[in-house]
């Protein structure tokens, strides 16, 4: 993890200090990037330890469309807890479902992104195309129709990873403009891109992450991103490859800097590895195509092996 370690060199090197809604000035850097080759380990932080089993319990929560963090909480992650109760602007939001909600977060739009169609009554060949891509007829009006399906865009890109590699639309976004006020947290880690090379079975990841707490919320993307990319390449049978990182606003907490200053003083350890359980099936060994595996897969499938790390270190959360 040299890579992150160099991020955060640059951001306490070049970053300026910036406001924002927080109340916690950060060092913030516009634009940065970090590439890691996930043939020659698994991209863990080392010069701390990484909560592995909170950050996985989010990535699983995500798999599920999950939209209340008291749901993140069973699946071992507190991290939602804060942004769902503590955050007075998301209290006072109308669309706020109660304690623990976090409205149309993340999965929701992974797994049910809302799409609505209005087709003129007349438009008979459209509806016919839109009703048979499992749209249904929700409202109506005096000369339209109004149909709504909810897209698993998950689902969608691996089932294209599987049938059309050469594909180059493998994308899923998270960034719904219709749904941002209906959210705890607008989306950071928000465009997902998938990159299969057929010839030689691997699959490579692009992500997107507009804004980027590179203390505590980078070690989380790079982990879960990196186990997403394992667990489709295991369903479609293409290993892992490169996994390209780009950010946004790149930043450091003001309250960090003691924790990623002492990250700097410490050497980074040999990479571990990620092992995903035998049930899982492997479609190169099996030939068996199990999509369902996305909602199925538990965080107890998830193993980091050879795991060496500094000791744990923390800093708070900026709500
Ligand atoms: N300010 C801020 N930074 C984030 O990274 C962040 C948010 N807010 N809000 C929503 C999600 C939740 N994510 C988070 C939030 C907190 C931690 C965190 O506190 N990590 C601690 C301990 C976590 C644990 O033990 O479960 C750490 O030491 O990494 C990590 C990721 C990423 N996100
Ligand atoms: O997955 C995540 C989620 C959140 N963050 C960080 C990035 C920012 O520090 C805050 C979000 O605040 P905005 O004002 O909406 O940018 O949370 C992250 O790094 N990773």
């Amino acid at each position: 993890m040299q890579a992150y370690l160099d991020l955060v060199r640059m951001v306490l090197d070049t970053g300026s200090w910036q406001e924002n809604r927080t109340g916690i000035r950060t060092l913030s850097v516009p634009g940065a990037a970090m590439r890691f080759d996930l043939a020659e380990g698994f991209p863990a932080v080392t010069t701390r330890k990484l909560p592995f089993k909170s950050a996985i319990g989010e990535l699983v929560g995500f798999l599920r469309g999950t939209r209340s963090a008291a749901d993140f909480r069973a699946l071992g992650c507190k991290v939602w807890d804060q942004n769902a109760n503590e955050n007075q602007a998301w209290l006072d939001n109308p669309y706020r479902g109660g304690p623990d909600d976090l409205g149309d977060i993340y999965g929701v739009q992974w797994r049910a992104w809302p799409a609505y169609k209005r087709v003129a009554r007349d438009a008979r060949a459209q509806l016919d195309d839109a009703l048979g891509k499992g749209f249904q007829v929700v409202a109506e009006t005096a000369d339209s129709l109004v149909l709504y399906k909810a897209i698993d865009q998950l689902r969608q890109c691996v089932e294209t990873i599987h049938a059309r590699p050469g594909d180059r639309r493998i994308l899923f976004h998270a960034w719904n403009p219709a749904e941002l006020d209906q959210m705890a947290l607008p989306p950071c880690h928000l465009l997902y891109q998938f990159l299969p090379n057929a010839q030689r079975r691997e699959l490579s990841l692009c992500l997107y992450v507009r804004s980027n707490d590179i203390g505590l919320g980078a070690p989380f993307n790079l982990c879960e991103a990196a186990a997403l990319l394992h667990l489709i390449g295991r369903l479609t049978g293409y290993r892992p490859r490169w996994f390209s990182y780009f950010i946004g606003d790149a930043h450091l907490y003001e309250n960090q800097l003691d924790m990623v200053r002492t990250q700097l003083d410490r050497a980074p350890l040999p990479a571990p590895t990620l092992r995903i359980a035998d049930r899982i099936p492997d479609f190169n060994e099996t030939g068996v195509f199990a999509p369902e595996w996305l909602e199925k897969v538990e965080p107890a499938d998830f193993v980091l092996e050879g795991y060496q790390h500094h000791p744990p270190l923390t800093a708070p959360m900026a709500v």
